[in-house]
C-alpha cells in the first residue's frame, strides 16, 4: 500500500465571526491511500487555534504515517492519540479505501436518498442586522432549528436579537440554540444563563472556558437552560478521564466533533459514556471541507439521532468539493447521482 498527504486552504466565502474571532481561510489536509487501483481518501481537518494536534510537528506527524503504512490499522491508530484529526483522517482513509466506492464509507437510508439528516442552521457573529439578515435567509430555507453565535457582541445587542426572534417565533416553531464559545465569565455565567432562558432556548454550548470543570459544573447543575459542552471534550482522550469528566461536570448534553476528538472511535467512546450516563449529544462538523463532511454525514445517520445535527457547513467555502451533499428545507441530503468526479483523488495527488 502507498500513501500520501496534502495540504489544502479552504476559503470562506465572507469573513465568519465566532467569540474566539473571525475564520476567513481553513486549512485542511488530506491523507491518500493506494492499493492495487483502489484508492481511500481521508481529510484530517486540523482547527488552528482550536484542535489539540494544532502543534509545528504536525506535518511530521502525517510524513511519519505515510512512512509506515504498512503498520495494522489498529497500531496506527494507537500511535496516534494525541493527533485526533490525523486519526480521524486516516480511519476515513481505509474505509474509503475497502468501499467500492471510495466516498461511500457507510452505507444506509441516507446514501440511498431514502433518508435525510435533519440539521441545524448557522448563524455567525456579526451586527445586529447582519445576524437578523442571516437568519431571514435560514427561515427562508426551510431551518426550523437554528443556531446562533453570542459572546463576542454587547450581550444587551444579543439579548434583542433573541427578543426580536422570540416575538416573532415560538418554541415550537423554531428550536433555538446558541453558542458562546466560553465567552462567559464563571462569575457572571449563571445570571446571562438565567437571561438567556426567558427565550425558551434548547441549549447554550460552553458558556464558559475549558478547563474550569468545578464552576461548570455547579452551572450545569443550577442551570435554567440545558448546557451542552463542545470545547471541553477536546483534549481528553483517556476513556476513564472522559469517564470522570462527565460525572463531575454532569452536562445536558454533549457535542462531538470527530476531528478534534478522535475521529469516530474517540466520538463512540464519549457517546457510548453519555448514553450511559443519561446525557444528550449531537455530532457536528469542525467546519471540514465536503470531503470530511461528507464521513461525517454519512457516519452521524447511521447513530440513529432524530435531533438536528450541525452538518449545514458545506456551504461556507468558495473552493470546497463537489459533493453528493445538499441542503434543503433544514435537511442534508445525499444525491447519488451527483457523484464525486472520480478524478478527484486524483487532482489531489502530489
Ligand atoms: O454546529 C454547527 O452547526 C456547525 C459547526 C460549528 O458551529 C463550529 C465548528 C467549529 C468551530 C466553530 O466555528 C463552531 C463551534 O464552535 O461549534
Amino acid at each position: 500500500m502507498k500513501a500520501q498527504y496534502t495540504k489544502y486552504t479552504l476559503d470562506f466565502k465572507r469573513p465568519s465571526g465566532t467569540s474566539r474571532g473571525i475564520l476567513t481561510q481553513k486549512e485542511t489536509w488530506f491523507l491518500i491511500l493506494e492499493e492495487k487501483d483502489h484508492l481511500g481518501i481521508g481529510e484530517c481537518g486540523i482547527l488552528r487555534g482550536l484542535s489539540v494536534d494544532d502543534v509545528p510537528e504536525y506535518e511530521e506527524q502525517l510524513a511519519w504515517v505515510c512512512d509506515n503504512i504498512h503498520l495494522s490499522e489498529v497500531e496506527l491508530l494507537n500511535r496516534l492519540q494525541e493527533f485526533p484529526s490525523i486519526q480521524f483522517g486516516l480511519e476515513q482513509a481505509f474505509r474509503s479505501l475497502k468501499s467500492s466506492n471510495p466516498f461511500e464509507l457507510f452505507p444506509s437510508e441516507f446514501t440511498q436518498e431514502e433518508a435525510p439528516i435533519s440539521i441545524n442552521g448557522l448563524i455567525w457573529m456579526g451586527d445586529e442586522s447582519f445576524m437578523l439578515s442571516q437568519l431571514e435567509q435560514k427561515l427562508e430555507e426551510g431551518f426550523r432549528c437554528i443556531k446562533m453565535k453570542i459572546g463576542a457582541l454587547d450581550f444587551e445587542k444579543e439579548i434583542a436579537i433573541l427578543e426580536s426572534i422570540h416575538k416573532n417565533f415560538g418554541p415550537d416553531e423554531i428550536e433555538l440554540r446558541v453558542d458562546a464559545n466560553g465567552a462567559f465569565t464563571p462569575h457572571e455565567a449563571l445570571g446571562k444563563l438565567q437571561r438567556l432562558s426567558e427565550y425558551q432556548l434548547h441549549s447554550i454550548e460552553q458558556p464558559i472556558k475549558a478547563g474550569q470543570s468545578v464552576e461548570m459544573a455547579v452551572l450545569c447543575k443550577n442551570t435554567p437552560l440545558p448546557i451542552a459542552l463542545d470545547e471541553e471534550l477536546i483534549g481528553v482522550f483517556d476513556v476513564t478521564e472522559k469517564e470522570e469528566l462527565l460525572q463531575t461536570i454532569q452536562p445536558q448534553y454533549i457535542i462531538l466533533k470527530p476531528s478534534l476528538v478522535g475521529g469516530f472511535s474517540g466520538s463512540l467512546e464519549w457517546i457510548d459514556l453519555a448514553k450511559e450516563q443519561g446525557i444528550g449529544w449531537w455530532v457536528t462538523s469542525a467546519l471540514e471541507s465536503n470531503i470530511g463532511l461528507n464521513a461525517i454525514a454519512q457516519w452521524t445517520y447511521t447513530l440513529g439521532n432524530q435531533m438536528p445535527q450541525g452538518l449545514g457547513t458545506g456551504s461556507l467555502y468558495t473552493n470546497n468539493f463537489e459533493s453528493p451533499l445538499e441542503v434543503g428545507h433544514g435537511n442534508l441530503y445525499y444525491k447519488s447521482n451527483k457523484n464525486w468526479k472520480k478524478d478527484l483523488i486524483k487532482s489531489l495527488c502530489i
